[in-house]
């Protein structure tokens, strides 16, 4: 099977923990394993493994050379092919919303645009128990195969919503009964002493303009994280991860 470049960037994914988790979750979107001929270790082995017990996966066996002009260098021995877009769109938002039992928790980026801060920010929302990520269509980066690599697993486990326009999606949250909370380093309001309690959306913006007019807007609340360096702001997974485990830590005492 040959993929254009475009196309492999979006269904090509690598990485140990990537390629596990995926064929763990999601066994049923991917078509193809390409492995690094001559490779033998027990973390192959465990993965093919995997793929080897489900019919419809094909394994290919290629030199590195091969490999490397699939996805660059970084595959570690194994690249898994995705039939299916992992993205999610917007028309399955509220099944994952009526889907979740306890209060709703969102992380929404607003124009997040490179991969490897997408992907950070997707490891962080899993580890502090988000339901979803939700990133709009234009200007922001894609769950492209640097972003699955860096979230290390975690996008195989909190679906990632690509929806068309953000402030509508905010709008609808919001009737929904979610309080939208953006993060934003001039606020009043500290993330100690806001309350991320019930059903909270945090938004996060971009790393050069932050976050963007109509989305502050639609924000219920401000809140900055306090610093007492010289820099302006925290790179944006950093942010996320800050407020996440803040949002948690007072989640879990409720
Ligand atoms: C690199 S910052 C953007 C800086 C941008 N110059 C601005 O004016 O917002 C990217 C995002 O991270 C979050 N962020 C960074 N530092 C923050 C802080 N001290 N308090 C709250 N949010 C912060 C915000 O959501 C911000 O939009």
């Amino acid at each position: 099977m040959t993929i254009s470049t475009n196309q492999q960037e979006q269904n090509a994914i690598f990485g140990f923990h990537a390629v596990e988790s995926l064929l763990k979750n999601q066994i049923d979107s991917v078509s193809e394993l390409l492995v690094l001929k001559g490779r033998a270790d027990r973390r192959l082995n465990a993965i093919l493994a995997l793929a080897k017990g489900a019919s419809h996966i094909s394994i290919r066996y290629l030199d590195r050379h091969a490999l490397d002009r699939q996805v660059g260098d970084r595959h570690q021995g194994i690249v898994a092919i995705c039939s299916e877009q992992l993205e999610k769109d917007e028309g399955d938002l509220e099944d994952i919303l009526q889907g979740q039992r306890e209060s709703i928790f969102l992380l929404i980026l607003d124009g997040v645009t490179d991969p490897h801060n997408l992907g950070a920010c997707i490891r962080s929302a899993n580890a502090a128990g988000v339901t979803a990520v939700i990133i709009p269509k234009d200007k922001s980066a894609r769950l492209n195969s640097t972003a699955l690599k860096v979230a290390c697993g975690a996008a195989q486990y909190t679906p990632v919503v690509r929806v068309t326009n953000l402030a509508r999606t905010l709008k609808w949250l919001q009737q929904y009964g979610i309080w939208i909370v953006g993060a934003a380093g001039e606020a009043e309001e500290t993330i100690y002493q806001a309350e991320f309690t019930g059903s909270v959306a945090l938004v996060m913006g971009n790393e050069g303009k932050g976050l963007r007019r109509l989305t502050r807007e639609h924000c219920d609340s401000l809140v900055k994280i306090p610093m007492s360096g010289d820099v302006s702001s925290l790179n944006v997974s950093v942010a996320t991860g800050v407020c996440l485990f803040e949002a948690l830590r007072q989640r879990q005492n409720t």
